[in-house]
């Protein structure tokens, strides 16, 4: 099973072969544009940036690849939930179909929210705040603020099963 996934972030393309392992794919990254603001700042735009990713991946790629895959990261305010929430969403298409889903979500500490409302991008501003480099490539925000309980890997990995899953179950038939 061949795949391209919409982005070049090592991280997106480990948490698509650890999530897809069983069917043994041949994982492959494309560098596209997302097509939305690198912050998406709703769920709308997050969303939007995932499907604009898996759809150009699997337009790019050639023609035997069966799965187009985007990852896309935002951040929201809930209605009904404190604070600014990290959120993340994805979607995969076969070239017709697209299907979507969720990853975990999780409220950003003030002072990163604050930085955000401000117009700086979560990257930049983890790296900022906790001294390191390329947090978004590794653990990320949701590793960090949880204290290792999951990190950005799984959690995308969840958001992806999630999109790819439907593709698999004879459920939605
Ligand atoms: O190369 P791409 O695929 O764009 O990878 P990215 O890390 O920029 O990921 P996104 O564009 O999907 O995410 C939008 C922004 O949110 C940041 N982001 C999302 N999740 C994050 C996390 O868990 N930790 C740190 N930054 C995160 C990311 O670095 C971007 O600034
Ligand atoms: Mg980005």
């Amino acid at each position: 099973m061949d795949v391209a996934v919409g982005s070049t972030n090592p991280v997106k393309i480990d948490a698509v072969e650890r999530t897809l392992e069983r069917f043994e794919p041949t994982v492959t990254a494309v560098d596209v544009e997302s097509g939305v603001p690198e912050q998406p700042w709703s769920v709308e735009e997050t969303v939007a940036g995932a499907e604009n990713r898996a759809r150009r991946a699997l337009a790019e790629a050639s023609a035997d690849y069966e799965f187009g895959v985007g990852l896309e990261g935002g951040v929201t305010r809930f209605d009904g939930a404190p604070g600014v929430t990290l959120i993340m969403w994805a979607a995969v298409t076969d070239g017709e179909r697209v299907e979507r889903g969720g990853g975990p979500s999780l409220r950003l500490p003030d002072r990163v929210a604050e930085r955000l409302e401000a117009g700086e991008e979560l990257g930049p501003v983890m790296d900022d705040e906790l001294d390191t480099t390329g947090i978004a490539e590794s653990d990320g925000a949701i590793g960090v603020c949880t204290d290792g309980l999951t990190d950005r890997t799984t959690a995308l990995g969840q958001a992806l099963a999630c999109a790819f899953g439907p593709f698999r179950t004879t459920q939605y038939e």
